[in-house]
């Protein structure tokens, strides 16, 4: 049977804008655009995974607001992905690309716009719904 892999991600929130970053050609999903985030380890939960690998891969710190529901995608017969999306907001904010080639800010009204991974595209899209229906809590971030 397939293992599924656990994969933690971060929706960064700030001024309206999401962070996305751009897979390098020498990663896995070549190009394709995802959130940023990594492979939760052994003891180590989910939240704690992504604080880790935000700072391994972007050198800043995140606070995490809250969890969103995950979800299960299967790339191949041997890949099969849980992404596990964190709305969060920044702590610090100077920004250094550690694995990815690119990074930008995308409003969130176009981020269905961007050639994303195929685990993330539902999650983009149930992100996008919940922002419409709760965009006045998330005005201070
Ligand atoms: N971090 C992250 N990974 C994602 C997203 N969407 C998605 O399918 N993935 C997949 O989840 C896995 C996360 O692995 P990773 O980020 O720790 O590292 P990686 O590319 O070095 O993994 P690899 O060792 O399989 O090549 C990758 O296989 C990646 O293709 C996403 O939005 N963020």
């Amino acid at each position: 049977m397939t293992k599924l892999i656990r994969v933690s991600c971060a929706i960064i929130l700030d001024s309206g804008k999401v962070l996305c970053a751009q897979r390098s050609e020498n990663m896995d999903l070549p190009l394709k655009w995802e959130l940023p985030g990594g492979k939760i380890e052994e003891n180590e939960s989910a939240a704690e995974c992504l604080k880790r690998e935000i700072f391994e891969e972007l050198n800043i710190e995140i606070q995490i607001i809250r969890s969103f529901e995950s979800n299960i995608h299967q790339y191949s017969p041997l890949k099969k992905i849980e992404l596990i999306p964190f709305l969060c907001s920044f702590i610090n904010s100077g920004i250094t690309l550690k694995e990815h080639k690119d990074f930008c800010w995308k409003e969130i009204v176009k981020l269905a716009e961007m050639d994303w991974a195929e685990a993330d595209i539902p999650i983009i899209r149930d992100f996008v719904q919940w922002y419409s229906l709760n965009r006045t809590q998330t005005h201070s971030i």
